[in-house]
């Protein structure tokens, strides 16, 4: 992404991103020529109705998809001249993915669970355990991280699920609607911890979300529409 680019231009930008799924009358076009951009320090909701493209388009800024149409540039690198390798990459590097539905292994520690995926991102053993703490104390968890997922809280649950996705030092958290499943005084904790990362390591979040409580916590709302970005909402941050 940027690491080593332009430190000048977005983090991310996605122009013209148009995905279309299957072929002759199951045709879908769940993009229609999507543009984003994507800066340093910005907290950023995606919103639209269901089936509206959210989730199509995390995926591809996520680089876990390729769009049909149209080019994702990573601090002005170009999605579409990476190899498959050189993505897995840079989403391991850079990136921090995080679901709905906290997608923690049950049977492991919230520490174990962070741990876990450091290793996966091949970082050395040492490393690991201090990277891993240091995450889980970020988001409050330091008294809890030995308990296993089904002890804990859904917003414990989705805090560890930020933990590991941020315990590498990613410079892009992507969420799908990652306070659904919270009750709002959780979801309130959990974007607590989006706007104190956003604030003290200047990484960039975008989440999709259906909750206008949440919008108003975000810097930009953008809304999908016909499978292109119809309107922004920019507050001052
Ligand atoms: N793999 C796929 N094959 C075929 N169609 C797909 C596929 N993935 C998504 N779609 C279609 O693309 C459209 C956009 O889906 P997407 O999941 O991105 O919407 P969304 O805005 O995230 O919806 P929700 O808010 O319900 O999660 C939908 O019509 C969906 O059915």
């Amino acid at each position: 992404m940027n690491g080593t680019g332009n430190p000048g231009l977005p983090l991310l930008e996605a122009r013209g991103v148009t995905r279309v799924f299957g072929k002759g009358n199951g045709t879908v076009f769940a993009l229609k020529g999507a543009s984003l951009n994507v800066d340093r320090g910005r907290l950023i909701a995606l919103k639209g109705r269901s089936g509206s493209g959210k989730t199509t388009l995390l995926n591809i800024m996520a680089a876990l998809d390729s769009p049909t149409e149209g080019t994702v540039l990573y601090g002005g690198r170009d999605g579409s001249q990476m190899t498959d390798q050189q993505k897995n990459e840079m989403r391991k590097r850079e990136i921090g993915l995080i679901f709905q539905s906290f997608a923690l292994v049950p049977y492991m520690t919230a520490y174990e669970n962070v741990e876990f995926g450091l290793r996966i991102a091949g970082i050395p053993t040492l490393e690991r355990k201090m990277l891993a703490e240091q995450a889980l104390s970020f988001v409050g968890l330091a008294n809890r991280m030995h308990h296993m997922p089904p002890e804990l809280s859904g917003g414990e649950q989705q805090r560890t699920a930020i933990a590991r996705a941020i315990a590498h030092k990613p410079k892009l958290i992507l969420a799908d609607e990652p306070t659904a499943e919270l009750d709002s005084r959780m979801g309130k904790q959990v974007m607590q911890v989006f706007r104190e990362l956003v604030r003290t390591e200047g990484i960039a979040v975008v989440l999709t979300t259906h909750d206008p409580h949440i919008m108003e916590l975000v810097d930009d709302v953008y809304a999908l529409e016909d499978g292109r970005i119809g309107s922004e909402i920019s507050k001052e941050a």
